[in-house]
């Protein structure tokens, strides 16, 4: 059985139809990537699956019992605020320290306990929040735009840190991103969305390609994917957001 199933999901904000007919699933270990621009309701879709946004219409099916852990795409923790990384993952409840410990090295900071948040780099924060994520043992981690403000080595050095959480503890991952052309290369899928699925399929590994490689260098040992958008598909006439079969509208 799928971890969640949305059918035909419907958000309406205000006047806004952030999204319409929706149909997405994803499995027990499975990497899900969303990309889509910005404003095509990719934060409303990972809202509406966390429970924070109440459909308009349509169904969200979330397996019993199910453990969601979520990272945000930021945090903004006050400069002038004393605050451990060891303090903040003790945020607002407290745990034993080997469990803290062992959710560090999982998410790849170790040692970082004593350190202040305000004095990580953008990289280790990103981790903190995986590890402080990873400390309810979710079944579905969610991160929303998890590489924002790193460099290219950097993000693909959290994608391999996000692939090996998958490896280690089973975990299903959904990760948005707002780049339309560049995914995780561990993606089992990739789902666009422009307030509609626009389109899916796999991410493509091409990395003796010169595309590739002009784009990626030869730094990132194939984390990083080209997603080449499948505009073999259909639309529903009745989708507001619909266009022309055979083309993605913004790619
Ligand atoms: N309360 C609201 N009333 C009306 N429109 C809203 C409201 N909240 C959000 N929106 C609009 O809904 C659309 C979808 O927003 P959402 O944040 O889900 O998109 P997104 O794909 O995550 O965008 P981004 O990449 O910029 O974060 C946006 O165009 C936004 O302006």
């Amino acid at each position: 059985m799928s971890l969640v199933t949305l059918m035909g999901l419907g958000v309406r904000l205000g006047r806004h139809q952030a999204l319409s007919h929706v149909d997405f699933s994803i499995d027990k270990g499975e990497i899900v990537t969303v990309v889509g621009p910005n404003g095509s309701g990719k934060t409303t879709l990972l809202r509406s699956i966390i429970g924070a946004q109440k459909p308009t219409s349509g169904k969200i099916v979330r397996a019993k019992g199910l453990r969601i852990g979520y990272v945000p795409q930021s945090l903004s923790i006050d400069a002038t605020l004393p605050l451990t990384v060891n303090r903040f993952l003790n945020l607002p409840l407290r745990h034993d320290r080997e469990v803290t410990e062992q959710a560090l090295s999982v998410a790849g900071a170790q040692g970082l306990q004593e350190r202040q948040m305000s004095a990580l780099s953008g990289g280790q924060f990103q981790r903190i929040l995986l590890a402080r994520a990873l400390l309810k043992n979710p079944d579905l981690l969610i991160l929303d735009e998890p590489t924002t403000g790193l460099d290219q080595p950097g993000s693909a050095a959290l994608y391999r840190q996000i692939e090996q959480v998958r490896s280690d503890l089973g975990t299903a991952i959904l990760m948005v991103s707002h780049e339309l052309h560049v995914v995780m290369s561990a993606s089992d899928r990739v789902v666009c969305l422009n307030g509609h699925v626009c389109c899916h399929g796999t991410p493509e590994i091409v990395a003796s390609a010169p595309e590739y490689r002009a784009l990626f260098g030869s730094g990132t040992q194939g984390a990083l994917a080209l997603y080449r958008h499948d505009h073999d598909h259909h639309h529903h006439s009745h989708d507001s957001h619909s266009h022309e079969h055979g083309t993605c509208d913004h790619a």
